[in-house]
């Protein structure tokens, strides 16, 4: 199977690097992205092929992933379109509709939405998948191929919760390097050096996390068990209770929700 991407950064980056990892071929993956930094960058360090626009080579290909941000998608898709007959199309934008993709692709449907996160750079991220219905088996089967590399995967029953996915697990990542941050600047605060903070902080929501999935308990449940009575883990939790800790994180949620709608409304005017 042959890939190619549209927009070689972040996202890009980390779906080759868990692809590779994973057993692809870097002779079967293909980039092409504006910046000669960033076309080094992917050279050396996948030693994919990559070029600077749109040619023949570069649409030779089963799936091609579209992965430049949703303001350049329009602009980033003129080139293709017309171009395109057999290949399956998965937009990783957030926000973007199918209907607008193929619209500026001058009309073609062969479309999957997919929402990865960059955990998959260590082949364990989450994706949610939507594909147009005129997208055959063989097209679903080849677009999570790619992403079951790289992680877990669901398909999606309606295009509109697309953009609860990306609240939830496309953004989630940040959520948690923040809520990392503030453990370790708790820990420094109480005296540890920057490297012991780290350490505690990371190691500890690894080792919650690693629990939390192979239990068969909610995280509710695991979360009592380490709360004793009169004790330290209850101070904690009366204390962020109280500073409306629960209802701050399904607030921010609710608000990359809004934001991924907003996103495919106003570009989707184009
Ligand atoms: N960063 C994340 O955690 C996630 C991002 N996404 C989605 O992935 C997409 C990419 O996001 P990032 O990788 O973070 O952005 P990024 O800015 O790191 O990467 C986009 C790349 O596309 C290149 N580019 C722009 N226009 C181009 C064109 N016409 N032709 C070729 N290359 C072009 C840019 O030079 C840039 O390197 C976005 O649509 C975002 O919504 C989805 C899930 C998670
Ligand atoms: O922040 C964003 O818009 C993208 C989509 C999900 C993660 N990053």
């Amino acid at each position: 199977m042959r890939i190619s991407f549209l927009g070689g950064g972040n996202m890009a980056s980390a779906l080759i690097g868990g692809m590779l990892e994973r057993g692809f071929a870097a002779a079967d993956i293909q980039v092409v992205e504006l910046q000669e930094e960033g076309r080094k960058r992917l050279a050396e360090r996948f030693g994919v092929r990559t070029v600077g626009a749109v040619d023949d080579a570069l649409l030779d290909c089963d799936v091609l992933v579209l992965a430049v941000k949703p303001q350049q998608m329009k602009a980033a898709l003129a080139p293709l379109a017309g171009r395109l007959a057999r290949q399956v199309v998965v937009s990783i934008a957030a926000g973007l509709r199918l209907a607008d993709i193929g619209r500026w692709l001058g009309g073609y449907a062969r479309l999957v939405r997919v929402m990865p996160n960059t955990p998959a750079l260590i082949g364990a991220g989450v994706s949610g998948l939507y594909a147009d219905p005129s997208v055959d088996a063989a097209g679903r089967a080849a677009t999570e191929r790619v992403l079951a590399a790289v992680g877990s995967t669901a398909w999606i029953a309606e295009e509109a919760q697309m953009d609860a996915v990306t609240a939830v697990s496309g953004s989630g990542p940040a959520y948690v390097f923040h809520f990392i941050e503030a453990l370790e600047a708790a820990g420094a605060s109480l005296g540890f050096d920057a490297a012991t903070a780290r350490k505690l902080a990371i190691d500890t929501v690894l080792g919650a996390a690693k629990l939390a999935a192979g239990s068969d308990e909610a995280p509710g449940v695991l979360r009592e068990r380490v709360t004793s009575k009169g004790g330290t883990t209850e101070a904690a939790l009366a204390s962020m209770q109280a500073s409306g800790f629960f209802d701050t994180i399904v607030a921010a949620v609710k608000a990359a929700e809004v934001r991924g709608r907003e996103l495919g409304e106003q570009l989707g005017r184009d």
